[in-house]
């Protein structure tokens, strides 16, 4: 599956070895367009080689893309919320991974009834198991 990875950049890039465990293991089985979110070169200036009109319009075009669009939500991002607002218009399947006890995911992507795939989890194995099983009934779809 072609997959869409969302994480924060310039909300912050604390989580960005998360990310890239996350986008490596993924990398495994299945073909994930946005490898440079896992890439801990980039900070929260983004990718500086780009302007941003380019940034957004190659992003655009890779959630048109995608079969589904995996967001790491727990570092808050203007970008990924954006993103995932972009997804619900297009009715793309949608998974979202927050940490558990870190902060509130925004109510305007826990209150969105199109995103039912919401799991809280504690550390990279659960979230692992949770990509595992997820893309598993996606595949089977
Ligand atoms: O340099 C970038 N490259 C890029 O691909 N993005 C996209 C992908 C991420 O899922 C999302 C992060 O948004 P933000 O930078 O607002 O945290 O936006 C965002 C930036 C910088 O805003």
């Amino acid at each position: 599956m072609k997959i869409y990875f969302a994480a924060s950049i310039r909300g912050g890039r604390q989580d960005a070895d998360l990310y890239r465990q996350l986008i490596a293991y993924l990398k495994a089985n299945h073909q994930v367009l946005t490898e440079h979110i896992g890439d801990n070169r980039i900070t929260t200036a983004g990718e500086t080689e780009l302007t941003d009109q380019e940034i957004r319009d190659r992003d655009i075009a890779w959630i048109i893309e995608s079969d589904v669009v995996i967001a790491e939500t727990t570092s808050p991002s203007l970008g990924v919320g954006y993103e995932l607002a972009y997804a619900e218009f297009l009715q793309k399947p949608v998974i979202i991974l927050h940490r558990k006890d870190v902060n509130h995911l925004s109510a305007m992507i826990a209150g969105t009834e199109y995103f039912d795939k919401i799991f809280y989890y504690v550390d990279f194995e659960e979230a692992r198991q949770i990509l595992d099983q997820q893309l598993k009934t996606l595949g089977n779809d």
